[in-house]
This record gives structure tokens, sequence and C-alpha cells, in this order.
């Protein structure tokens, strides 16, 4: 079959099967497998596919078919134009998380300074940011090992020297030897799980297939939203920022977690489609 014809019965099979982007992910599936990019597809789409390329492409369509996240098919994600490997161990990077990296190059100067990045999965807002500040040094940990491994594999395919990661339970490894003093970062950044355990996302499309440790928290989804406005104060240099992803209803709460933790110049931003995205605020010291 010609390639152009196989997208497009490969498209009406993903859209009766429920995708949101049918068309797209055909494309994309197909253009890894042929390692081509789409402009290519759109050139040569009168070529015939070879079988051996149309048995691989109907078993990856099969797996979109039943759900997969195209991202974990291909094994990559673009995120602030960086091209970043991901698996099921952690979440696919998403668009709306762009909004915490320009909200964290907007704070920080060009001359340096240091980032930490608390649940940093594939490495994503470390990345961003790392590669548009390279007088920062920029630290990412995350709770799972396999997602510092991929942090780490990342910043390595994109020759990005100055981020580093760790595995920690949030602050666990960061916390300092006794009679030193803990190392502090003009920037704390964070996407953490932000979800009900009941939120009806769960259920829903590429989320089924991501880890729950990388999506749920306690209380409603707040618990660690509190927990890392209360403890970054300790890991933060004064007039530092706090800067948290949350979902779109859980701004004020997380506005009035930060003004009753003692920050000042409390706020929140949008995201592309205007829904209270990140809120932050500047640690005044004590
Ligand atoms: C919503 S994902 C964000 C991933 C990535 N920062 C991004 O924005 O694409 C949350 C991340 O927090 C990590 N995480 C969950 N609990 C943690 C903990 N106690 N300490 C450190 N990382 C944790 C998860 O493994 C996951 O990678």
């Amino acid at each position: 079959m010609r390639l152009d014809a196989l997208l497009v019965a490969s498209a009406a099979r993903l859209a009766a099967a429920g995708s949101p982007t049918p068309r797209l992910d055909a494309e994309v599936l197909l253009c890894h497998l042929l390692e081509v990019d789409r402009t290519w597809l759109y050139t040569w789409g009168d070529r015939e596919a070879d079988p051996a390329t149309a048995e691989r492409f109907a078993a990856l369509l099969a797996r979109r078919e039943a759900g997969e996240p195209v991202a974990y098919l291909t094994g990559e994600r673009e995120f602030w134009g960086l091209r970043l490997a991901t698996e099921p161990s952690t979440l696919i990077p998403r668009p709306d998380t762009e909004t915490l990296v320009e909200a964290a190059l907007e704070k920080a100067g060009a001359a340096g300074g240091r980032l930490l990045d608390l649940g940093t999965g594939t490495g994503a807002i470390a990345l961003a940011f790392a590669s548009e500040r390279p007088g920062w040094r920029v630290l990412g940990v995350d709770l799972r090992p396999e997602a510092v491994a991929l942090a780490r594999r990342n910043a390595e395919r994109l020759a990005i020297a100055n981020a580093v990661f760790r595995q920690s339970d949030w602050f666990s490894a960061l916390e300092a030897a006794e009679g030193e003093a803990a190392e502090r970062f003009e920037l704390i950044v964070s996407n953490p799980p932000y979800l009900a355990d009941d939120d009806p996302h769960l259920a829903r499309g590429d989320v089924r297939f991501e880890p729950a440790s990388a999506l749920v928290a306690g209380d409603g989804g707040l618990a660690d939203l509190h927990h890392l406005v209360r403890t970054a104060r300790e890991h933060l240099a004064v007039a530092g920022w706090l800067m948290l992803e949350h979902g779109a209803e859980q701004g004020g709460a997380v506005r009035q977690a930060l003004i009753s933790a003692g920050y000042a110049e409390v706020a929140t931003r949008c995201d592309l489609a205007g829904l209270e995205r990140v809120s932050l605020g500047r640690w005044p010291g004590r």
C-alpha cells in the first residue's frame, strides 16, 4: 500500500478507537519507524510501504488503538524544543508545564544561580531551564531511580552540562550533614503529583498509562503541594522563589498555603488556555 493511503486508513482506525489526534498520531508513528520527518512523508506519500515496515506499523497502531500514549510508543516527546526520551516510569511532559519554565526564566538573572527541580521525571523542566541559562547550576531530583536515570540520559543526549540529577525523596538527599549549612537555591520549582485518587482524568486517555506515583497525591491532591510549601523554606536563599505547578482548581489553596507559610509577592500564572497553572512566592528569609 502507498504511504499516503496507509496514513488515511490508519487515521480512520485511530479515530474510531477514540484518539483525539488520529492523523497526527499515525504520522508520528510512521515517521518514527521510517526515521524521517513529517515533511518527508508529505513529499513522498506516493512511495510503497515495504512489507516489514507495514507489519511493524500495524503492531504500533494496534497498541495506539488500545490507548497507549504515542510518546511511550516512540520513546520520545518534544518539550521546550528539546527532544526528550520518555518511559512509562514517569510522566510524559505536557505543554502546560512550559508556563513553569517561563516563570522560572523570568525570575532568573542571566548572571547565574542555583535552581532545584523537585520531581524532575524526564528532566523536562530542569533541562529546558538549563538550556536557556548556561550560567546557572541546575539540580533535578526524583523519588524513582528510573526517572533519575532517564533524566541523566536526556541531559547527555542533549549535551546539557549544567544540569545534574539525584535520587531523593523531595529534600531528603539534600539535608546538611551535622554542623554544616544546607545548600540553598535561588529558585525551587516543581510539578509534583496533584490529582486526587478519585480524579476522573485518571481513567481517561494517555493518563491511564502513566504511573500513579507521578500523578496522585493525598489530601484530595494537595498533600505534596502543601508539603513542598512548608519544607522549601529551609532550602531557599533569601529572596529566592518557590514555584509550583498545580491543577486549574488548586490556585486558591496553593496561594493561601504560600501566604500562611510566610512567602511574599504571592501570585499565580495562567497557562495558554487561561487556566491557573503555576503559583509562586518569594521567601523573605528570617
Ligand atoms: C507530575 S510528575 C512531573 C515530572 C516532570 N517534572 C514534568 O513536569 O514532566 C511528578 C514527578 O514527581 C516524582 N515524585 C513523586 N513523589 C516524589 C517524592 N516524594 N520525591 C521526589 N519526587 C517525587 C514522580 O516520580 C514524578 O516523576
